[in-house]
């Protein structure tokens, strides 16, 4: 009698690829972060990022562009995106999603999401705030990005899941809700999604000396 294998629940983490931190300096190494992309994918995450911002973050467009063509998982582009023209090279590179934060756009972050919509991308619209909330609310974005730091802070604050706990209640259940940034451990990502509906990590998995095994500890971790 074959066993039929037990539908795994998987919990859904969107990995970044995250090559230098503000914070910690350089997360790659001599990595090649098309390896990095292909463990995220082996160990079933959701999704992937990528952050593209230069000066802070030492991101590589052209590296954007490979990740989109070769993943078959959901990309986002995470930026400080203020001006269209960034949402129509996201598209043109053939990626699934947009970060658009909100605490940046403020009154434009709904033009901003229909904008990214209308050139089929959709939008992660990121708040840190109550009021950032609101704006994001008064969006047609399928997602909203609950970033657990303050990203004006450039990461030099912790960053604690108490946030997610905090704004989720405050974003109804019509959007996606992603815990991002600070979760560091299986606490963080068991209370992470408690509230949200996926959670977002970058430097866990980027310091990590055997990233596939931390990667699909968070994956396949049973939290309930
Ligand atoms: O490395 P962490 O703490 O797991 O965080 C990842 C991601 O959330 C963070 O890099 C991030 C969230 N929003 C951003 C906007 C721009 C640059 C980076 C970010």
């Amino acid at each position: 009698m074959i066993r039929k294998r037990k539908e795994e629940k998987l919990n859904p983490v969107v990995a970044e690829i995250k090559v230098h931190s503000p914070k910690f300096g350089d997360l790659l190494g001599k990595r090649d972060p098309i390896e990095i992309l292909k463990t995220y994918e082996s160990c079933r995450v959701a999704g992937i990022s990528y952050i593209t911002e230069r000066k802070h973050f030492k991101g590589d467009f052209e590296l954007f562009k490979r990740i989109c063509k070769l993943s078959h998982l959901p990309v986002l582009r995470k930026d400080f995106v203020t001006s269209k023209v960034e949402i129509e090279r996201t598209a043109e590179a053939e990626a699934d999603a947009v970060l658009l934060i909100a605490r940046i756009l403020k009154d434009k972050t709904a033009e901003f999401v229909d904008f990214a919509l209308e050139h089929g991308l959709e939008s992660v619209v990121e708040v840190h705030s109550e009021k950032e909330v609101e704006f994001a609310v008064e969006t047609n974005t399928p997602i909203i990005g609950i970033n657990n730091r303050d990203i004006s802070k450039l990461e030099k604050d912790g960053g604690s899941v108490e946030v997610t706990k905090k704004l989720a209640k405050l974003i109804p259940r019509r959007f996606v809700r992603i815990s991002e940034s600070g979760i560091a451990n299986l606490n963080d990502l068991k209370i992470a999604l408690s509230y949200a509906d996926a959670a977002l990590v970058g430097t866990a998995f980027m310091k990590a000396d055997r990233v596939e095994d931390v990667v699909r500890s968070f994956v396949e971790a049973k939290l309930c």
